[in-house]
């Protein structure tokens, strides 16, 4: 094993709140790392931090070796790490293929000129982008709905879109924020085999936040606990969920 992200000493202040505060969390590459805690405990203000959404003011974040602390968005995106949101966060009016080339657009850079002027490496390009989109499709059985406009699609569709998009972006850690949430038990239980199978099939790092416990213990290989910001606990997940400290914190709400 090797290890793909390791933070260190992670914090951040808003005002006079210590959202934040001395998070390390080290996973290996092909880890499936789950992120929990009660609410408002700094769970995507995590996420936030470790894809430029805020700038730390403590700590260190390295990516495959690479020092990432601190920078804009585009770049932690372009260095390896792709998110989905909370509330599902798709270009709604936009079809289904399209919203998955825009993640591939971050890896297909063509001049503006090029495509107003649609000269051949423009072509070549858009060709290959829409082929890799409709693999991409496929992989999550989308592709029947290449052309639907995205936000006709289903709820549990969308979510298997918006991971399509964030894996189009070629990332080496996909962070996942509350997948499950709005969730029947039926979904979860296709997206438990969803999230899984994505491991497999692309041999991606992958940190989920989840309050679905059925979820965290069916899926998850180690956890981080997260309570006022801090790491109450972490290590494998059945250790973790059966730590006194963790329940009185936590699982006994
Ligand atoms: N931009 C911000 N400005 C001010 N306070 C913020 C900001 N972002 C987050 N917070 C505060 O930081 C704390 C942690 O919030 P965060 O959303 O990270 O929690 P969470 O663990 O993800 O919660 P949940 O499980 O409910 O999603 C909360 O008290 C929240 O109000």
């Amino acid at each position: 094993m090797s290890t793909l992200l390791d933070v260190k000493n992670l914090g951040i202040s808003f005002g006079g709140l210590r959202a934040v505060n001395g998070f390390d969390i080290t996973i290996e590459k092909e880890q499936l790392y789950g992120l929990i805690g009660p609410n408002g405990a700094g769970k995507t203000t995590v996420f936030n931090l470790l894809t430029g959404v805020y700038k730390p003011d403590t700590g260190k974040v390295l990516l495959d070796g690479e020092d990432i602390t601190g920078k804009k968005i585009i770049d932690i995106n372009q260095a390896g790490i792709a998110r989905t949101f909370q509330n599902i966060r798709l270009f709604k009016q936009m079809s289904v293929l399209d919203n998955v080339k825009v993640g591939l657009h971050n890896h297909h850079p063509y001049m503006a000129i090029e495509g107003i002027l649609r000269l051949p490496k423009y072509r070549k390009v858009e060709k290959e982008m829409n082929e890799k989109a409709m693999e991409l499709l496929k992989v999550f059985e989308l592709e029947q709905f290449a052309s639907y406009q995205a936000a006709n699609l289903p709820y549990g569709q969308q979510r298997k879109l918006e991971i399509a998009r964030a894996l189009a972006t070629d990332p080496k850690l996909l962070l996942l924020d509350e997948p499950a949430a709005g969730m029947n038990p039926n979904e979860t239980g296709e997206l438990m085999d969803m999230i899984r199978f994505v491991r497999d099939h692309f041999h991606m790092t992958i940190l989920l936040i989840e309050h679905d416990m059925k979820l965290v213990s069916g899926i998850c290989e180690e956890l981080t606990v997260l309570n006022f910001g801090e790491v109450l606990a972490h290590g494998k997940t059945s250790d973790v969920l059966n730590d006194p400290q963790v329940i009185t914190a936590y699982l006994g709400e």
